[in-house]
Parts: C-alpha cells; structure tokens; sequence
C-alpha cells in the first residue's frame, strides 16, 4: 500500500513530481496538495485529480510523508507553521528547495526530524527526471527507501555521501534542464535565420538533443568519442565545434554552474544559518 504525501507548494517543481508518481501508477487518493493560491489549487486538482488545501497544518495531519516545494524564501515560515503537526505525527520531510541545508529545515520545524533533502528536475514530469538526496542523521533505512521509491517514480536517483554535494547536483541536474532548453532555444532560432520555417527547426532540434542524450545513455563510449564521431576531417561539424572552442565554451559552462552552485551556498547563508 502506498504511503500518503502531501506535497506544502504545488508550483512547478511538485506538479513535475505529482506527475511523475501518477504516471507510475502511485494511487492518487494517497497524494495531496497545499497552495495558498485558489487558481493553482484548481489547475493542480483539475490536472492530476488530487485533493488540494489551503491549510498547510490541517493538510499534513493525515500525512506520512510530507514534501516542502515551496521557494527557499517561503520555507522557514512554511516550517514553522507546521512544526506542531510535525512534532506530532512525525512525518517523513523530504525538501526539493535549493541550497537550504537539513539542519536549518529541522531546527524551523523543532528538531529531532526526518529530513531527506533533494534535488530533482522537472524532466521528473515525464519520469526522465534526475534526483541528488541527502538523508539527515534521524533518517532511518525504511524511511530512505520510502524517498527513493518516490523519487524513483521520477526518474533516476543519486545519493550523495556529503550535503554540500547537493549544491553541485543543483548546478548540474537541478539547474540542466535550463541549459539545454536554452541551447535548444538557440538552435531553433539560427535555424529559420538558414532558412528552415519554425516548426521543422523546432522538431529537429529536439529529436537531435534527445537522440544525442539517449545515445550517450546507451552507449559504452564517452562523450568526448561520440562528438569525434561525428566530426569528419575538415567537415562541416569540424568548423561548427571550432568555433564553440573559439568562443570558449567549455569556460563559459564552468562558469555558468559555479554560479549556479554558488547561487545555492549563498541562498543557504541568506535564509539559514552560516555553515
Ligand atoms: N523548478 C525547478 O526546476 C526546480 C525547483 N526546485 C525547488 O523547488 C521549490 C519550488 O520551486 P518551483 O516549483 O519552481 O516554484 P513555484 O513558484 O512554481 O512553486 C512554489 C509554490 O508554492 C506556493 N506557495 C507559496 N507560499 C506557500 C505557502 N505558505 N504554503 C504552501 N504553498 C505556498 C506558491 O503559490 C507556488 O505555487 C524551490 O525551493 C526550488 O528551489 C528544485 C529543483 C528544480
Ligand atoms: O532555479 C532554481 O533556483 C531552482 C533550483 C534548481 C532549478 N530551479
């Protein structure tokens, strides 16, 4: 049977999430969702058919699993208006919020707590998402297993040995999907500047990303030898990955995931306490 989840914030991360559980089959009465926003409430029970709740503290009372997905500014005061109901019925927390470290999430929510912190992706929607965890010291193994038959409903899912790791995670698989959209976005545009019209730039520069990704996945040579392989002496690839090179990509993406992980420090040293 399956445990009862609350997701506290039903926005884009917990929709991603929702949908990926349903989609694998997990039973809709067992997942529930809180949002202080009416139309989001609607969209979400219209969307996936669960219940939706504007009361964080009464929503979690029937809760064994409780999942924080609000932004990590909200996050404290969501904690402490739920700190009650969590002392009392001592729920699995599983955070999806970026850079808030388990031990400011367990001392807003009163100490002794069960906390899995997270980073998945919203790929999860479609159950090809990617999840970091972290289990804090009051996690048990039964309770680890629970968060990672969860998260596995999404995709697939990494444990990391530190905490801080979780901020790498953010900078590679939390923030990626981002990135590719972009480079998609960018493809598609100089596409129609060649010539081709919006629809065929569009589904070309997708079923390349995906072909490109899933051969990766599937094949038992690097990266590095599949970009070589498609790179013919004096070919047209050749000039095109010239002049990534030129135009220092591989500094440009060290540079954009370093802010990204140290966007996820600072927004810990913000909002919680200094580590
Ligand atoms: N969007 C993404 O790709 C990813 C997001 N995350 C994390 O997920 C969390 C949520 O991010 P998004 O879903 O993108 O944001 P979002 O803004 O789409 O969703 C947050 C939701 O929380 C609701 N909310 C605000 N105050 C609330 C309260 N007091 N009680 C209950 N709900 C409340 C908002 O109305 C909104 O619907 C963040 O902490 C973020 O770091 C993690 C991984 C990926
Ligand atoms: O941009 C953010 O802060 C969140 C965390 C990872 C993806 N979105």
């Amino acid at each position: 049977m399956h445990s009862s989840i609350c997701f506290i914030g039903a926005g884009n991360m917990a929709q991603s999430l929702i949908g990926g559980l349903i989609a694998s089959g997990y039973d809709k009465q067992k997942i529930s969702a809180t949002d202080p926003t009416e139309s989001q409430r609607n969209s979400v029970t219209q969307t996936f058919g669960i219940q939706c709740f504007a009361d964080n503290a009464q929503a979690i009372n029937q809760a064994d699993i409780v999942v924080l997905a609000v932004k990590p500014q909200t996050l404290e005061s969501v904690c402490e208006s739920i700190s009650d109901s969590v002392q009392t019925n001592t729920p699995l927390i599983i955070s999806v919020a970026a850079g808030i470290r388990s031990d400011d999430i367990n001392r807003w929510l009163g100490g002794q707590t069960a906390i899995v912190r997270t980073m998945p992706n919203t790929p999860a929607l479609i159950q090809t998402g990617a999840t970091g965890l972290f289990a804090n010291s009051f996690v048990t193994t039964e309770q680890q297993s629970q968060a990672e038959h969860i998260l596995r409903a999404a995709g697939i899912t990494v444990w990391v040995d530190e905490e801080a790791k979780l901020d790498a995670v953010t900078a590679l698989s939390g923030s990626g999907p981002a990135y590719y959209f972009l480079f998609m976005e960018a493809m598609e545009q100089t596409a129609q500047q060649l010539g081709l019209d919006e629809k065929t730039a569009h589904l070309l520069a997708l079923q390349t990303a995906l072909g490109s990704a899933k051969m990766a996945l599937e094949s038992h040579l690097d990266c590095a030898t599949l970009r070589k392989n498609v790179t013919s002496p004096n070919g047209t690839t050749e000039r095109a990955i010239q002049s990534f090179e030129n135009a220092g990509l591989r500094e440009i993406v060290e540079n954009a995931m370093k802010a990204a992980q140290n966007r996820a420090v600072e927004l810990a040293d913000e909002l919680g306490g200094k580590a």
